[in-house]
């Protein structure tokens, strides 16, 4: 086919570009980096070149939905999550025990450059693979058609998991632009930028071509989620490099200026990454998995306006007594408070949903990890809004207590409804009748909970503490502790987080044993033919 050749084209320019860039490199991030491309394209090039002129394969399975990426998918999310989990109980020991930043590994492996390996590990990989793929499985059933695109949704699969390593091995080199949750340098958000404009035309050509006249709200937040990511992202990594040979850029904006556009890009990383994309995933997930309908389609609708609305202007609660002028930082303030309605109307719609069917958790685990997790939804956007008051900010601010907000949204809320969604697609997609043990899913349920528990309580309890410590004085006005101090005193919270973390893992890793055995065994169930849309 003349694709065919043009693709040898193009792999083979790569190869010659990237095997230059390997040598010419002016550091060893991007040395390496070109080197890995070179090696994937110059692999890409014998593979096309040994299947041209083959037949192509059948792109769907027998139920006529493109299942295949999903399952790869599934496996992806389900992998990254163990890393991610695994990089930050490593990091939270490396806090307790300074030693375990080994002299022997350094640079490579101190806990500055592993903190952005366990963030970028969990939140694009773990929670970016599990938003890709169930975002494609739910916009086949909620359209009553297959994904647009034929083969660009392997270009967004893998294209996906070779920005993860990328970044990731650019942290552990030392490539980065500094801007918390956009370390990655200019060519590998250039890259980014590429999968994600193929991910908006594969989903949004799959909802053009739908059977259904109606468009679930799911895929609303998906196409909320999407678009806003793609602007956030552009937006903030605007950055001119130094070479084009190097990793080195110099950010567009300087100062104040870009400290506002990195929280603007900060705070809604949380709100359509975090939020928007696992509302989506929620509104699918709950109601199929309860058998019931959506509580309010319109309480839906309703707060999926207020929500993206009111999120985009809360990012000045970041900087609060910065050089960020006060009118500013009181915005943020006031959306933020507003923003706990339209985050309480989805906790609501969620677990109203269950209206009916609450006998359900007792005898179904999964049902249970999705109450869980819209419980701690419902919590850390609660804590959210009372953190982002300047008086509550002026204590929380610096201090652990803004770990223990992150960690009871992300392991609460993003990785219960994550695994409830594997738990739920899995046997779907090999065509099981259900998981290979519910007693599995019961242990991972309650380790994941207690677990979240240790984490965010121990954290509550130091930071609330270094924060007291910090502001307290004497009858002459003098700091009674010093930073040290405070460090000191929170070593015992620290043991408890990491055990935390260590329960958090060992259910997610009984949650891989589980998805295997699954996969692997038993007879196989037909799965009837695709019913569209509901
Ligand atoms: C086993 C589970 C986990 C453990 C033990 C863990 C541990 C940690 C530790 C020790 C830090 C650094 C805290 C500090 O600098 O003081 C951290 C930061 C962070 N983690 Fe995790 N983590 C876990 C899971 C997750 C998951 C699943 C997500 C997201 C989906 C996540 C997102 C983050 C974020 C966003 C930060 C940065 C917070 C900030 O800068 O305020 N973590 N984590
Ligand atoms: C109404 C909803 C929410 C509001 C108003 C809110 C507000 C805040 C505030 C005030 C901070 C502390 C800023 C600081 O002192 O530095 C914060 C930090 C953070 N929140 Fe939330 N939050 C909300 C929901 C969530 C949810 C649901 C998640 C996770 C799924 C989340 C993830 C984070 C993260 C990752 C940070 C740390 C940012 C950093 O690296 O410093 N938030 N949030
Ligand atoms: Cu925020």
């Amino acid at each position: 086919m003349t694709s065919d050749y043009f693709k040898l084209i193009l792999l083979a320019g790569i190869t010659l570009f990237a095997a230059i860039a390997a040598s010419w490199g002016r550091d060893l991030a991007y040395q390496v980096h070109a080197f890995l491309i070179m090696v994937i394209a110059a692999g890409m090039f014998i593979w096309v070149l040994r299947n041209t002129d083959e037949e192509p394969r059948p792109q769907t399975d027998s139920n006529g939905y493109m299942d295949d990426v999903i399952r790869a998918g599934v496996i992806a999310t389900a992998f990254w999550g163990v890393v991610g989990f695994l990089a930050g109980t490593f990091i939270a020991f490396q806090l307790a025990f300074p030693a375990l930043n080994f002299e022997w590994a350094q640079p490579y492996a101190n806990f500055g450059r592993l903190r952005p390996l366990h963030t970028s590990a969990v939140i694009f990989a773990f929670g970016g693979n599990a938003l890709i793929m169930s975002s494609f499985y739910i916009v086949q059933r909620t359209c009553g058609t297959r994904l647009w695109g034929g083969n660009l949704r392997w270009f967004v699969f893998w294209g996906y998991q070779l920005f993860i390593v990328l970044a990731a091995t650019g942290y552990v080199l030392g490539s980065t632009q500094s801007k918390e949750y956009a370390e990655p340098e200019w060519y590998v958000d250039i890259w980014l930028t590429i999968i994600w404009v193929a991910y908006l035309v594969i989903y949004m050509g799959t909802l053009i071509k739908r059977k259904e006249k109606h468009i679930y709200v799911a895929n609303w937040f998906f196409l909320a989620f999407i678009i806003t990511v793609a602007m956030l992202h552009l937006i903030n990594n605007l950055s001119l490099p130094v070479s084009i040979w190097g990793s080195n850029s110099i950010q567009l904006f300087s100062g104040v200026q870009d400290a506002m556009t990195q929280w603007w890009y900060g705070h809604n990383a949380v709100g359509f990454f975090l939020t928007a994309g696992f509302l989506g995933m929620m509104y699918y997930f709950v109601p199929k998995q309860a058998e019931r309908p959506v509580f309010s389609y319109k309480l839906s609708i309703i707060h999926f306006w207020a929500l993206i609305f009111l999120y985009i202007w809360a990012g000045p609660h970041h900087l609060h007594y910065t050089a960020l002028p006060d009118w500013a930082a009181t915005l943020g303030m006031v959306f933020s408070i507003i923003l706990w309605m339209p985050s309480w109307g989805g906790m609501i719609n969620g677990l109203m949903t269950l209206n009916g069917a609450w006998d359900k958790l007792r005898t179904d685990p999964i049902i249970r990890m999705m109450v869980i997790s819209l419980a701690f939804y419902g919590m850390s956007t609660f804590e959210g809004p009372m953190m982002s008051i300047r008086a509550v900010n002026s204590l929380s601010h610096y201090t652990d207590w803004t770990i223990g907000h992150v960690h009871s949204g992300v392991l609460g809320w993003n990785g219960m409804i994550t695994f409830a969604a594997l738990y739920f697609l899995t046997p779907k997609l090999w065509g099981r009748a259900q998981m290979y043990s519910m007693s599995a899913i019961n242990w991972h349920f309650w380790l994941a909970t207690i677990g979240i528990v240790l984490y965010a309580a121990s954290m509550w309890v130091t930071g609330i503490m270094e924060g007291l410590m910090w502001r307290e004085v004497d009858s002459q006005g003098f700091l009674v502790n010093s930073f040290a101090d405070t460090v000191a005193a929170k070593f015992p919270m620290y043991i408890v987080r990491g055990l935390g973390g260590v329960m958090y893992v060992a259910g997610a890793l009984i949650m891989v044993w589980n998805l295997w055995m699954t996969i692997r065994g038993g007879s196989r169930v037909v799965a009837p033919v695709g019913v569209p849309a509901e």
